[in-house]
């Protein structure tokens, strides 16, 4: 069982149960074919990417039939053996559901009581059923239907396990007599020679669960009625249960005593054949119970069906072709053959790729259009580049053409933007996540040599969208290391990928029709000829007023439904979501925003059905305060770290700006000590930046006598006498490009004359020997995180003026006075407010001349 704290959602799907009863603790199998439990499954299937786990659902037995129907008396209890009676195979529960195939089940048909239970596993079965084992969490009882359609949803109240206190007499009194009943059933079953692993575990749990659970258990491992089970489970209150459990055990123990007496005299007469029946019988109902059932017990009709699944798959011509030849192996073989399963395995791999299947494609212009505004604000370049993609594919109809590649940094909606273009034009969408794909199997799958062989992620997202046109993003690092980039050169490329190997299917596959858009979050690590095949669309990083307004739109109104609430249910002001963006979150992207969102909403859910359960719902309040932010988000996280700052001598914010469009700002510290002319550089730097460094270290020296820095032209002692140390803070990231020309030349100057730099200016641009300032990239995300982090004054290179006009969203400019630059002597005069600070001398000239 796992240990972990599972919070139990206030509104849970409700799975209604039949003829079994779910105790907390307990693990249950059950056969899914309702049609609208069959869809909660499917949606459950669809999004857990094998994280099951994570699922609640709440488990609610049908109420039993009328007393004068007949009794299903084949029920099987739900755990974890059954030790006292024989369990008819050929009436499995399988059965009972299928007789109710499409009958929906009406609240009105449910218990009250329930329990809460995890997905441990959930699988498809043939028939589109599932077949899901469930492990009980909680007793629960449901208080209202909130939905019907197309599945149950209750509000239920949980009533967690409590800890016997040492002061209830009466109870502790219930305890020892529980126990001891309960060794005495024990006792009872040791000599009907059950597994000793059996018993020894039935011992464990007597010593050592805590009262409820042992009267759940005991309950459950005894052949009781479905009526008895709904009594124990009805029984939130734990004095009552273990009443009721005691009660129930000790009329077991006599029936067991009495049929042990009929059974030691008939045991005599029973043939081995018979005994072995009887064993297997026994076996079989333990192995179900556990939810290990194999649910093959007739290799004839899974071969019939294996066929007809083929059949129907509309394999291509080698596919079927090996199809054919495996299927007659496979009749061959006998199904204990360990053999038997790999092939099996397959043929259901070769049934489930859609070989003919498709959606048909929506190439409409306009909706896409639609789409994309409706999914997201902003943005406006790369939705027009999208679109631009869009109509191309609509004309030329068809996929050959350079590959979507949308970069960015974390959380600007790439992931999303895939989605909406796959929304747009009516395909699947598939998410195939490249982090740590370290090995070519990974992507093309084993061979079937290999035990536990699988197909790779391609096949396997096909598998899991059905359609043989869907669209896949491709996340994440695409890895230069060795194998995997060529696995996806295949992949991705229009002349090859209509015959895609898979190592584990070893037929080829045709990818052709399947719209492959990557994304990454830095430019770098896409290998060359990947890069080379793919069409690069920058998702630059947001300004504020794009948050707020990205917040306001999109994210506030998801995470209100998100949390069971009503638009209009929580309200914050754009002054607020401002406070919640800088003070919270310091990010590009909006995830972590949107993650603070999504507290704030839950603690007004909590506070809305507080009110609820109160009846005062007219004391809610939906509006957020100032205070109430810091009440739930705590002090702010980040401070604005430009304003904390003092001036010093030596110390320049520089302007950062990563590949993947993340700008940053940057503090350069510069400072100097006794020593020999040293230069020692510090923070994780590469070799372009270290020789920036180089430069504005000469240039200055070069300077000195002009900038004041030394009394004569050629006095050299000043610079012999001392070393300089500069360092990049963030020492762990690494930093490289010349771009920091600018701001080392004026941290050093600044260090050597003493003259301070206000931390509200930010500068940045290329230095040559000669003090000329060349542009830089990114100038966009970097003046949009200086505007972030409240810098007022940025000095830029006068060839990135037209970047500027441009590109910057004009808030930010209204808010930025900027200064272009051509010399060095320029930056120097912005960046010490307008002081002159060297003289001009011809001098200059002549120094320059002796360079
Ligand atoms: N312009 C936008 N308009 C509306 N919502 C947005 C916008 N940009 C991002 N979001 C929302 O922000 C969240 C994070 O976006 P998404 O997962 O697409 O990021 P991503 O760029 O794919 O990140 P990563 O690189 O980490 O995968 C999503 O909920 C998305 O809907």
């Amino acid at each position: 069982m796992n240990d972990s704290i599972i919070i139990i959602p206030k509104v849970l799907p409700i799975v209604p149960i039949r003829n079994k009863v779910l105790l907390p603790g307990l693990a249950l199998r059950l056969h899914i074919g309702r049609k609208e439990t069959v869809q909660l499954m499917q949606r459950i299937y669809k999004s857990a990417d094998n994280k099951e786990s994570k699922y609640i659902i709440g488990c609610v037995p049908v109420q039993p039939p009328h007393k004068s129907e007949p009794k299903d008396t084949n029920n099987s209890s739900n755990i974890p053996f059954t030790l006292t009676r024989n369990v008819n195979r050929n009436s499995t529960p399988k059965k009972t559901i299928e007789e109710t195939f499409n009958q929906a089940t009406q609240p009105s048909d449910l218990h009250e009581f329930g329990c809460a239970a995890r997905i441990i596993k959930l699988e498809r079965t043939v028939g589109g059923g599932f077949i899901v084992v469930v492990e009980g969490v909680v007793r629960i009882r449901v208080d209202r239907y909130v939905l019907e359609r197309p599945y149950l949803e209750a509000e239920v109240t949980t009533f967690p396990e409590i800890s016997v206190s040492n002061d209830d007499q009466e109870l502790q009194e219930l305890v020892i007599l529980l126990k001891s009943t309960g060794r005495e059933l024990l006792a009872l079953l040791q000599d009907l020679k059950l597994p000793t692993s059996v018993l020894t575990q039935l011992q464990k749990f007597i010593e050592n669960a805590s009262s409820g659970t042992l009267a759940d258990l005991l309950i459950s491992t005894i052949d009781s009625s479905y009526e008895e089970k709904l009594q124990i489970l009805d029984a939130h209150d734990l004095k009552s249960r273990m009443s009721t459990a005691i009660e129930l055990l000790t009329k077991q123990i006599h029936v067991l005593k009495i049929s042990q007496k009929i059974h030691s005299t008939v045991e005599g007469k029973l043939s081995r054949k018979h005994r072995e029946f009887y064993l297997r019988q026994q076996l079989n109902a333990i192995k179900e119970e556990l939810g290990e059932q194999n649910d093959s017990p007739n290799e004839e009709d899974e071969i019939t069906d294996l066929t007809k699944r083929i059949q129907e798959a509309g394999l291509s011509v080698e596919a079927d072709k090996a199809a054919q030849r495996e299927l007659k192996r496979l009749k061959r073989m006998h199904p204990t053959q360990a053999e038997y399963q790999v092939v099996r395995t397959y043929l259901e791999w070769l049934s489930e790729i859609p070989w003919s299947k498709s959606t048909t494609d929506i190439l409409d212009i306009h909706k896409a259009r639609q789409q994309l505004e409706d999914d997201h604000y902003g943005l406006d370049s790369v939705k027009k580049r999208v679109l631009e993609y869009l109509a191309v594919l609509k004309l030329k109809e068809d996929l050959k053409g350079p590959i979507l590649c949308l970069l960015g940094p974390p959380g600007v909606g790439k992931t999303s933007l895939g989605k909406s273009i796959a929304n747009a034009l009516g395909r699947k969408f598939h998410r195939i996540s490249l982090g740590g794909v370290r090995d070519e199997a990974e992507i093309r799958g084993h061979r079937r040599t290999y035990i536990g062989a699988m197909p790779g992620l391609i096949a396997q997202g096909l598998r899991r969208v059905g359609v043989k046109n869907p669209v896949f993003l491709l996340v994440g690092h695409l890895s230069n290391h060795g194998d995997p980039s060529a696995a996806l050169l295949e992949v991705l490329d229009p002349e090859q990928n209509n015959t895609f190997n898979d190592h584990y299917l070893n037929v080829p596959l045709d990818l052709s029709k399947v719209l492959f858009i990557a994304t990454a979050n830095q430019v770098d690590t896409i290998p060359p000829p990947l890069l080379d095949r793919m069409e690069l669309i920058t998702v630059p990083g947001y300004t504020f007023d794009e948050k707020i307004n990205i917040a306001q739109r999109h994210l506030l109104p998801k995470q209100i439904i998100n949390h069971g609430l009503s638009i209009g249910d929580v309200k914050i002001s754009d002054k607020l979501l401002l406070k919640i963006a800088s003070g919270y979150t310091r990010e590009a992207g909006v995830r972590s925003l949107e993650r603070e969102i999504a507290s704030v909403c839950r603690a007004k859910a909590v506070e809305y059905a507080d009110a609820k359960d109160k009846d005062e719902l007219y004391g809610y309040c939906g509006v957020i305060s100032e205070e109430g932010v810091e009440n739930i988000l705590g002090v702010t996280k980040y401070d604005n770290e430009v304003a904390e700052r003092t001036a010093r001598p030596g110390v320049i914010t520089g302007l950062s700006w990563s590949a993947s469009g993340s700008g940053g700002i940057l503090f350069i510290e510069a400072t100097q000590m006794a020593g020999k002319g040293n230069l020692q550089l510090t923070g994780k730097l590469g070799d372009v930046i270290k020789e920036s460094a180089t430069i504005a270290l000469s240039w200055v020296r070069s300077h000195a006598f002009q900038l004041g820095i030394t009394t004569s032209e050629t006095e050299s002692t000043f610079f012999f006498q001392r070393d300089v140390h500069i360092h990049f803070p963030a020492g762990a990231v690494g930093k490289d490009g010349p771009s920091a020309g600018v701001a080392l030349t004026t941290a050093l100057v600044s260090l050597f004359t003493h003259r301070r730099v206000p931390p509200t200016t930010a500068m940045t641009g290329e230095i040559t020997l000669r003090g000329q300032v060349l542009p830089v990239g990114g100038i966009k995300e970097k003046v949009i995180a200086a505007h972030r982090a409240g810098i007022k004054k940025v000095i830029l290179p006068t060839r990135n003026r037209k970047d500027v006009e441009g590109d910057v969203p004009t808030n930010v400019k209204n808010e930025i006075n900027f200064v272009y630059a051509n010399s060095i002597f320029d930056i120097l005069q912005a960046a010490f407010e307008g002081e002159k600070i060297w003289i001009d001398s011809a001098s200059v000239v002549e120094f320059e001349s002796r360079l």
